[in-house]
């Protein structure tokens, strides 16, 4: 892989995690995860860093909904990486008496129990990502904002610390997902410990048939493939039209899967699916390779 997209600017998670999957590759910073999917579909890039899912927050459904609604983009890796949000604030500032805390919806909501203690009065504003609320607050010192960012980004900016691991849940993690059009050997997943192999698939179920979902659930229970999620996104044709994302820890073989699948199309369910890849977890910090 040779260019691969993420939200950028340089210092988000997204940066980190695109690291995570490959260190050869060069990095192209993008203002919102819809353009990071757009450039990998256009061949402006051969792979696209994006997050999945927080293990505080849940979903990210602007990519969920991108991935099933907008394009056709397979799935090639998964990376959950450790998530440590901080407060920084200006050097010309001090601490915890700001007019605004600025960062992505996500990051803001991972520390909803610090703000509400600590930063109550302050205005809480959604900014793109966490290091462009951090590239804003470096460029204006007036502004009076707190930022909450990665450390990478503190660095990258010059933003000062003022207060560690703000957030709510000590085991904060986000799933990134890699996507690629090519047949990507060359990323840094398979030298990992403990890869696991998953596969993700789309399924919608007819109307107005009873136990459909029973059905489906069944074609996986009685041939042992285990799901670890499944997640209904609304299919925005109408109220009560839904499709199911569903994760399973199989790779796409040549017998129980694709049997599970003719399963399910036999009661008229769609199926499509969106990638069978590895998987791992970085647990630690001290895990991440720093980009600075
Ligand atoms: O703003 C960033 O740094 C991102 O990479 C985005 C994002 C997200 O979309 O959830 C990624 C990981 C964290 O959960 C917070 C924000």
């Amino acid at each position: 892989m040779e260019k691969i997209a993420y939200l950028g600017p340089e210092g988000t998670f997204s940066e980190l995690a695109a690291t995570a999957f490959t260190k050869s590759a060069e990095r192209f910073p993008y203002r919102d995860i819809p353009s990071c999917l757009q450039a990998l579909a256009k061949n402006e890039v051969d792979g696209a860093a994006v997050p999945l899912e927080n293990t505080i927050e849940g979903s990210v459904n602007i990519t969920l909904d991108h991935l099933v609604h907008k394009h056709d983009l397979p799935i090639v890796g998964e990376l959950a990486i450790p998530i440590a949000q901080h407060l920084l604030v200006h050097p010309k500032n001090s601490g915890l008496s700001m007019e605004a805390v600025y960062s992505h919806p996500h990051a803001l909501a991972q520390c909803h129990d610090f703000l509400s203690k600590h930063l109550a009065d302050a205005e809480w504003l959604h900014a793109p990502s966490t290091a462009k609320a951090a590239q804003e607050i470096s460029e204006d010192p007036g502004l009076h904002r707190a930022v909450i960012a990665n450390r990478l980004a503190a660095k990258k900016y010059g933003l000062t610390i003022a207060a560690e691991n703000i957030h709510d849940f000590a085991n904060n993690h986000t799933r990134f997902v890699l996507l690629s059009t090519r047949n990507v050997q060359d990323t840094s997943m398979e030298m990992r410990p403990r890869v696991n192999k998953k596969t993700t698939i789309v399924v919608t179920l007819p109307s107005d048939y009873s136990g459909a979902l029973h059905q489906v659930l069944s074609a996986f229970a009685w041939r042992k493939l285990n799901l670890s999620k499944i997640e209904s996104r609304p299919m925005k044709t109408g109220i009560g039209h839904y499709f199911f994302i569903i994760d399973i820890d199989h790779e796409y073989d040549d017998v129980l899967l694709p049997g599970a699948l003719e399963e399910i199309k036999a009661i008229g369910c769609e199926t499509r699916l969106l990638g069978s890849y590895p998987s791992a977890i970085i647990h630690e910090e001290n895990e991440m390779e720093s980009t600075v």
